[in-house]
């Protein structure tokens, strides 16, 4: 298959500077290598993980680069020694590795994987530690190992998961960022975005935090749609319990995502926090049950909770990437017992702190990076599990969109479309 495989020119969101406009450009896309699959991107939504990178503040952003980690797309060839996809399959790509063989893989303990992520964090492939992408001549960097806004995307063999191919790959794209990560493990799970779609195709924007591509790139802004990661959030990392008090600070795609899987969880009572109060008609829908603006309070937000609660929460998600917010969600929650887990992302030089008597009179902080997931073998569960309507993806696409509006598919994730859940 390799062997035959050319060099493929197509479209793609070039980010050449930090915060810059992203340029659609015509792209070099090289032929996989041995332990590579290149993938026709069907759909690709959006992140907040996205903008970050692009922001300049992540320490691993490289320029150039192709951004993108959240999307779905078939195969189309295939490296030497590849054996679990084949041209034809529909995948999504996944920036968590599962190689099922390093000392993360084979711990039991963790869904981080060690194969690839040394190359992924500095935009390379592992072979020949080059980039696949380029243009006349010039190396683009992959990020996340994904780079999936493109038409076409060259990722590790560990990093691809193969799917159900009657799944619509414009709303399971989704499955591949935030959804996942705020849903505990058993029951359903979710996040937020829009969607991309190829050039000539139309965007599906989600709701307000990612968005998908498809042949000619379509673009989904999922805001609406919890993600994978926010669904393993609550059912891998804090495993929350039927009756526990549950504070979601932050309601966008993986708050709600987290929302969703707390009230699959059986959680009593699910406290939504965020500063903007649109958030909170739609995120009923999502099963929060109470919320708190932190401006329409003197006292410190932890302190409200404290008091609404008899004496915290019994787990907390910070979904925001707010470090202050990272304290207060450790701190309102209950003496003993309580568990805060960190989902959002924090910029480069950006620390936590907490008095130790925190920590030492019970609370335990922790962190969740893709919801817990496994991602080559979960992932396709996570597919299925959306086929029987056990968990929302389509709830929260905001927006379809095609790749040469990219730019507008970020304003509309910055701006923070709400959808009319009547429309
Ligand atoms: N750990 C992981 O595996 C993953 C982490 N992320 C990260 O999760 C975070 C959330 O992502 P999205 O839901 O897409 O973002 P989002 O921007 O859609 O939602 C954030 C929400 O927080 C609210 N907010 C902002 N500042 C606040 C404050 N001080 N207090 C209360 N609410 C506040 C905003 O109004 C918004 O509704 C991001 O940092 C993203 O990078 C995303 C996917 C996976
Ligand atoms: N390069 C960033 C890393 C930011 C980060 O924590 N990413 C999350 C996923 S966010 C998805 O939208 C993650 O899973 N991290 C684990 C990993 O292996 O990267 C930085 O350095 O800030
Ligand atoms: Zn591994
Ligand atoms: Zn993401």
């Amino acid at each position: 298959m390799a062997a035959q495989a050319q060099v493929i020119t197509c479209k793609a969101a070039v980010a050449w500077e930090p915060n810059k406009p992203l340029v659609i450009e015509d792209v070099q896309v090289a032929p996989p290598q041995a332990g590579e699959v290149r993938v026709k991107v069907l759909f690709t939504a959006l992140c907040h993980t996205d903008a970050y990178t692009w922001s300049g503040k992540d320490p691993e952003g490289l320029f150039p680069c192709i951004l993108g980690h959240e999307a779905a797309g078939i195969v189309e060839s295939v490296g030497e020694g590849v054996t679990e996809v084949q041209p034809g399959d529909h995948v999504i790509p996944c920036y968590q590795a599962e190689c099922g063989e390093c000392k993360f893989c084979k711990s039991g303990k963790t869904n981080l994987c060690g194969k690839v992520r040394l190359a992924t964090g500095v935009g390379v492939m592992l072979n020949d530690r080059k980039s696949r992408f380029s243009i006349n001549g010039k190396p683009i960097y992959h990020f996340m190992g994904t780079s999936t806004f493109s038409q076409y995307t060259v990722v590790h063999d560990v990093s691809v998961a193969k799917i159900d191919p009657i799944a619509p790959l414009e709303k399971v794209c989704l499955l591949g960022c935030g959804v996942p990560t705020g849903k505990p493990l058993s029951p359903p799970l979710m996040c937020s975005q829009v969607i991309l779609l190829p050039l000539s195709t139309s965007i599906l924007v989600l709701w307000e935090s990612s968005y998908a591509l498809g042949s000619n790139l379509n673009i989904l802004i999922p805001d609406l749609v919890p993600t994978p990661e926010s669904l393993g959030a609550v059912w891998n990392t804090a495993k929350v319990e039927p009756g526990s008090i549950v504070a979601v600070f932050g309601l966008g795609t993986v708050g709600l995502a987290v929302a969703e899987g707390a009230k699959a969880a059986g959680a009593s009572r699910i406290i939504g926090i965020d500063i903007d109060s649109k958030k909170f008609d739609r995120a009923k829908s999502f099963g929060v049950t109470e919320f708190i603006n932190p401006k329409d309070h003197e006292k410190p937000i932890q302190q409200v909770i404290v008091d609404l609660t008899d004496g915290g929460v019994d787990y907390s998600f910070e979904c925001i990437g707010n470090v202050s917010v990272m304290r207060a969600a450790l701190e309102c929650c209950h003496k003993g017992w309580g568990t805060s887990v960190i989902v959002g992302v924090a910029a480069s030089g950006q620390e936590i702190s907490t008095r130790p008597f925190q920590l030492v009179t019970g609370r335990v902080w922790k962190g969740t990076a893709f919801g817990g997931f496994k991602s080559r073998s979960q992932v396709p569960w996570l597919v299925d599990k959306y086929m029987k309507k056990e968990i929302k993806v389509d709830e929260y696409v905001t927006h379809n969109m095609t790749l040469a509006d990219i730019n507008k598919a970020f304003d509309l994730m910055h701006d923070g479309v709400v959808i009319d859940l009547t429309e």
